[in-house]
């Protein structure tokens, strides 16, 4: 995808949680532009402060020095420009599958009717029709995180921050859930931060892959993805994705051999 305007800005973002004896250093000097509608997945070995990362954009966290910038303002808190899917499940276990894709939108004050229509494309989106009146608890792990996105969605953030949200899910699951979220992406282009330590699911998915060092977390490389649209999962046997993954995978060995060693 060609690059266009950037729509969120990361300078020099340090985060250190606790104090004196107890400091742990999560990232170091955090650069990053990410362009509007781009589909960035952020990759690092375990611990190396990714989390923390895609929190500090939420604004879930704040930096111990740095900012990030959003629509010409530093983020401070969380905002409805910014859409939260983790990798456990945080739907409202006594609201259906509709009134949780509606909960943002009632918040908002939107009319009944109109809520009702919004979940409804949404769910359609994502493929749970017939599903509308269900409860979380009768629904599989990729059902939930299939709802889990069409809330964030329906109440059209400008930012789609996703932390390892298909984490939990067995690797058939795993892979289809990656082909829809392209898909929906597609369909609903958003600006779209995705969390993974996992090397496959981020070339697959993304435009461009920030590899992370160990922690302290830093951005140790960044690799343009530069494989055709729409893909689907027989890319992954191509040779180019396979000397994506390659290098992406030379270079997590090193920072895992690096935190070993620490
Ligand atoms: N609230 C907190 N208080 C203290 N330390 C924290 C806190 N949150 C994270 N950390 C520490 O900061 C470091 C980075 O954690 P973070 O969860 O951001 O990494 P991650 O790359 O997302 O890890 P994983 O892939 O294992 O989920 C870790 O050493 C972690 O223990």
């Amino acid at each position: 995808m060609a690059l266009t305007k950037t729509s969120l800005q990361v300078s020099g973002v340090t985060k250190t949680y606790g104090q004196d004896n107890n400091a742990v250093r999560a990232l170091e000097e955090i650069n990053l532009s990410v362009g509007e509608r781009e589909f960035l997945a952020i990759l690092g070995p375990s611990g190396c402060g990714k989390s923390t990362l895609l929190r500090i954009i939420g604004g879930l966290v704040e930096p111990s020095s740095g900012a990030v910038m959003a629509g010409g303002r530093e983020i401070k808190e969380p905002g409805a420009d910014r859409g939260m899917v983790f990798q456990s499940y945080t739907l409202f276990p006594w609201l259906t599958v509709e009134k949780n894709i509606e909960f943002g939108l009632k918040e908002k004050g939107v009319p009944a009717e109109q809520r009702k229509e919004t979940a409804a494309k949404y769910i359609d989106l994502v493929g749970l029709m017939g599903f509308e009146n269900s409860f979380p608890k009768a629904l599989s792990g990729g059902m939930k995180q299939r709802v889990a996105i069409a809330r964030a969605l329906a109440n059209d953030p400008e930012f789609l921050l996703l932390d390892e949200p298909f984490g939990a899910l067995d690797t058939q699951t795993r892979s289809l859930m990656q082909e829809l979220l392209m898909n929906v992406w597609e369909k609903s282009p958003k600006t779209i931060i995705f969390v993974t330590h996992d090397v496959e699911e981020a070339i697959f998915m993304a435009d461009r892959v920030v590899v992370m060092t160990s922690r302290p977390g830093r951005v140790k490389e960044v690799i343009n993805v530069d494989l055709p649209r729409p893909r689907d999962y027989h890319i992954k046997t191509d040779d180019m994705f396979l000397e994506y993954k390659r290098r992406a995978v030379e270079l997590i060995r090193e920072e895992s051999i690096k935190a070993m060693n620490t």
